[in-house]
């Protein structure tokens, strides 16, 4: 027996052999039963085994997270605030629908430092001055949230705004040349032109004593001038269809951006893309992407590859960065990434600040007067302006910082701390908390300004200036990730007004605010005036003069 091969049994006589495979129609309950049980045992092991595995991951995380939690908590127990509740937190001390009330009451009850906990979240609000400026120059808080931007990365792009660490610093270096003072003094030209069609389409509405909402206008110059200096797109790849779109639909950009911010399920993308938001949200985006994009063709060819054909006329934004050495280095996502960051950035703050200028104009009369004097002493009747001419309009210019202390475009915006810092005031901000800084805050402290609610462009005389910490004015941010496009937008601004206001005299809606502290604001991404600014024009000088 021992030298003999085995058979293999035999199936068992009453029983048909079955494979795994086998469909069930063919095989017994019993056994089928059987393999069905064997098969939930199986699953079910396996997901207690992954449960397991991940409990094993992500317990000693989670351990971590809730004694950074208690370790923030801690640090920040000498910061004043409201009473937490348990979960919640301070929620329900912010009313989503008046959110510069509810920051007013907290600065007047708590002060100029002050926290808030929104579940697990610590947020600690910065106006003094000096604690600012600590906070702007301090690399352990240079972090920009992710919980906040990434809900800007779509529309915004992803640019310098919303990238951090070594990728921010290396793109900031790339991109800063290439708006360097004597490219803004460039690109002054082209915003001359864009305000001189302004002047033109203002026309009609001169000594018709029509009162109008001058937004629309001003979205029409910030968007053309963003668009000829940033891309150098007009003609063929900027035509009136393509900017009457873009002109509908910037408002959508701020509106439907604040509309997700303050609504934390809409957070989630999948959620928001079944609101009825979402379709305007959408449209915005593929505007400007297509738009950028046949710019970036038609500049770089369609392999991305520059084509080295030197740009006629004045060079734009667009071309000195692809002839700049930092420039060149960009992938052609990252160069996409920037130029929508760079449009969105620059008009939208633009049209904003325009308006409210014309608005305060309107209603201050005297300082109207100021402006038409200066204009008249340095320009004369009939000069056109020319590079550099804005420079010299120093009453103009402190106009302009007043009213951007008053009406911050940017009233708050945020940053991350990733160390532990002491501020000046001795409080210390913990690791991992959100710091929130707000111009309109800090532009209304009466330690710096005194009677904040006077309107004075005297409070920028050079004397006065210099005796404020630097930090106490920050409409542009401050530090390593201030405004890369200050000068741009001082530039724009002053060649808007100057050029208009050589031309026309801004009179007030008669049924409009009376007083600047009357005018009535709404606080999305931006800060604008929730009713438009609504003006009438009277005619300076006669009509057609070259002047510009
Ligand atoms: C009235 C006009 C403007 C105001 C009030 C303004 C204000 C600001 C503020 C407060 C920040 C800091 C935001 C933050 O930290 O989250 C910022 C950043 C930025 N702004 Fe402006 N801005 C204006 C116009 C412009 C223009 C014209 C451009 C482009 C040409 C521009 C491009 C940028 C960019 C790229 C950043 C991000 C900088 C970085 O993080 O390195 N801005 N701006």
């Amino acid at each position: 027996m021992s030298g003999d091969k085995q058979e293999p049994p035999a199936p068992l006589p009453h029983l048909p052999a079955v494979r795994e495979t086998e469909t069930p129609q063919e095989t017994p309950s019993s056994l089928r039963q059987s393999s069905r049980c064997r098969r939930s045992c199986e699953m079910a092991w396996s997901w207690a085994s992954l449960l397991a595995a991940a409990a094993v991951v992500a317990l000693p995380l989670l351990v971590q997270w809730y004694q950074d939690v208690r370790r923030m908590a801690k640090v920040a127990a000498s910061i004043p605030g409201p009473p937490t509740l348990p979960v919640v937190g301070n929620f329900l001390n912010i009313s989503r629908s008046r959110l510069q009330r509810s920051f007013q009451r907290m600065v007047s009850q708590y002060g100029t430092l002050f926290r808030l906990w929104f579940g697990p979240l610590l947020a600690v609000w910065v106006v003094d001055a000096e604690d600012v400026e600590a906070v702007l120059s301090s690399p352990a808080c240079a972090h920009k949230p992710r919980i906040m931007y990434r809900l800007i990365e779509p529309i915004l792009g992803r640019g310098l705004l919303v990238l951090n660490g070594a990728e921010h610093r290396r793109h900031r270096k790339s991109i800063l040349p290439s708006l360097h003072r004597e490219v803004i003094q460039q690109f002054q030209p082209l915003m001359q032109g864009v305000a001189m069609e302004l002047v033109d389409n203002l026309r009609p509405k001169a000594d018709s004593g029509e009162v109008f909402d001058v937004v629309q206008l001003c979205s029409v110059a910030a968007i053309d001038s963003a668009f000829r200096t940033i891309l150098n797109a007009s003609g063929e790849l900027f035509g009136p269809e393509l900017r009457r779109e873009v002109v509908e639909h910037v408002d959508t950009l701020s509106s439907v951006l604040m509309y997700r911010a303050v609504r934390p399920w809409y957070h989630w993308d999948w959620l928001f893309s079944w609101d009825s938001h979402y379709a305007a949200y959408q449209r915005v985006n593929e505007l400007y992407d297509g738009l950028i994009l046949d710019v970036m063709n038609h500049k770089m060819g369609g392999d991305g590859k520059s084509t080295g054909t030197p740009p006629r006329g004045r060079k734009a934004f667009l071309d000195h960065v692809l002839a700049s050495e930092g420039g060149r280095q960009f992938t052609r996502e990252e160069l996409y990434g920037e130029l929508k960051t760079m449009l969105a950035a620059s008009f939208v703050t633009s049209m904003d600040s325009l308006s409210i200028h014309f608005l305060v104009l309107s209603i201050m009369p005297d300082v109207q007067d100021r402006i038409h004097q200066e204009l008249d002493d340095v320009l004369g009747a009939d000069r056109p302006l020319e590079e550099g001419d804005v420079e010299h309009l120093e009453y103009l210019d402190r106009f302009v910082k007043e009213v951007m202390r008053y009406f911050p475009t940017f009233p708050a915006f945020g940053r991350r701390c990733l160390r532990d810092l002491r501020l000046p005031s001795g409080h210390t901000l913990p690791a991992g908390c959100f710091v929130a800084l707000s111009p309109l805050a800090s532009h209304h402290n009466p330690k710096y300004y005194p009677e904040p609610a006077r309107f004075d462009p005297d409070r920028f005389l050079p004397a006065a200036v210099a005796a404020r910490p630097a930090s106490a004015f920050m409409p542009f941010s401050a530090g390593p990730r201030n405004c890369i496009g200050g000068r741009y937008a001082m530039t724009f601004l002053k060649t808007q007004l100057a050029c208009v206001l050589r031309r026309y005299a801004v009179l007030p809606d008669p049924d409009g605010p009376r007083d600047v502290s009357r005018i009535r604001m709404k606080m999305g991404v931006t800060y604008y005036p929730r009713d438009g600014a609504r003006i009438r024009l009277r005619a300076r000088a006669p009509h057609g003069a070259s002047a510009g």
